[in-house]
């Protein structure tokens, strides 16, 4: 079995297009959130709950006593939770504790592989702050920011780079006033999906110069002048 790439939050949605698209280009993908994704021959789920650090030391050990190496770490797994004390540690425990526990447990593995790669998937909205959305922009900072650090703890041997979508894909219950009011913050005014991101990893995947970086999919929203 060739390395494995552990994506987390694989579920649904944009982290389970992915961990698809990365199967069929031959990888072996080690999936870990709560919820089994749909069975594919080169995916094997590790269900856990990544707020818990026991589950996370859980899916290390398994980790540790199956694989000699890794080929990646994607920290996809991501709520996008309203502003409350509660949903502020709950986002902490995921956009920040776990990708932490999990990079500096995991770097031996990844070292082993030759050529390994952390991505961590992030958001624009980071730059610019959100009124709404303030617990979920602030932990996704803090994810973006130790790409910078994890750059420098692993090179050589592995790279660390971020992705910074904007809008990828609405929640399928969100009305038709909110997704005008949101496709009009970019210049490119429509809803891409989950292939730009899939674009996005797979040249970091094979992107030997590039460590630290940052790949922005936003459809130019940081150029456009809107009112927030
Ligand atoms: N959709 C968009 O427009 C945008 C998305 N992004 C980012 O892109 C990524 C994918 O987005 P999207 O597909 O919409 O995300 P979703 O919110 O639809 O899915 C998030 C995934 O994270 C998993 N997850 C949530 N909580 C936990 C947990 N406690 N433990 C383990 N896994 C967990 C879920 O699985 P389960 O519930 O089974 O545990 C699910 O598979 C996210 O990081 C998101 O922040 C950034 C900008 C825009
Ligand atoms: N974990 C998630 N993060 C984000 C989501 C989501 O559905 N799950 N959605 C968005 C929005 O699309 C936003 O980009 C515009 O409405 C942001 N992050």
């Amino acid at each position: 079995m060739n390395s494995p790439i552990l994506l987390t939050g694989a579920s649904q949605r944009v982290g389970l297009a992915l961990a698809q698209a990365l199967a069929e280009a031959g990888h072996t993908v080690i999936s870990a959130s709560r919820r089994q994704p749909p069975a594919h021959p080169n995916i094997q789920h590790f269900e856990a709950d990544l707020c818990r650090a026991d589950d996370r030391q859980a899916l290390i050990d398994y980790l540790q006593r199956h694989c000699q190496s890794l080929r990646g770490v994607i920290h996809n797994a991501s709520l996008w939770l309203d502003d409350s004390l509660e949903n502020l540690d709950t986002l902490f425990r995921l956009h920040v504790e776990a990708p932490y526990h999990l990079n500096l447990a995991l770097g031996e593995l990844l070292g082993n592989a030759g050529k390994a790669d952390i991505i961590h998937i992030c958001d624009e909205t980071s730059s610019r702050g959100s009124q709404s959305h303030i617990a979920y922009a602030a932990t996704k900072a803090a994810l973006q920011n130790m790409v910078l650090s994890f750059a420098q703890k692993y090179a050589p041997n592995v790279r660390v780079n971020g992705i910074l979508p904007g809008l990828l894909m609405f929640k399928p219950d969100g009305d038709e006033a909110y997704r005008q009011h949101t496709l009009q913050k970019a210049l490119l005014q429509f809803e891409p999906g989950a292939q730009p991101l899939i674009e996005a990893v797979l040249f970091l995947l094979e992107s030997p110069y590039s460590t630290g970086t940052f790949v922005t999919i936003n459809g130019g929203r940081h150029l456009k002048n809107r009112m927030t």
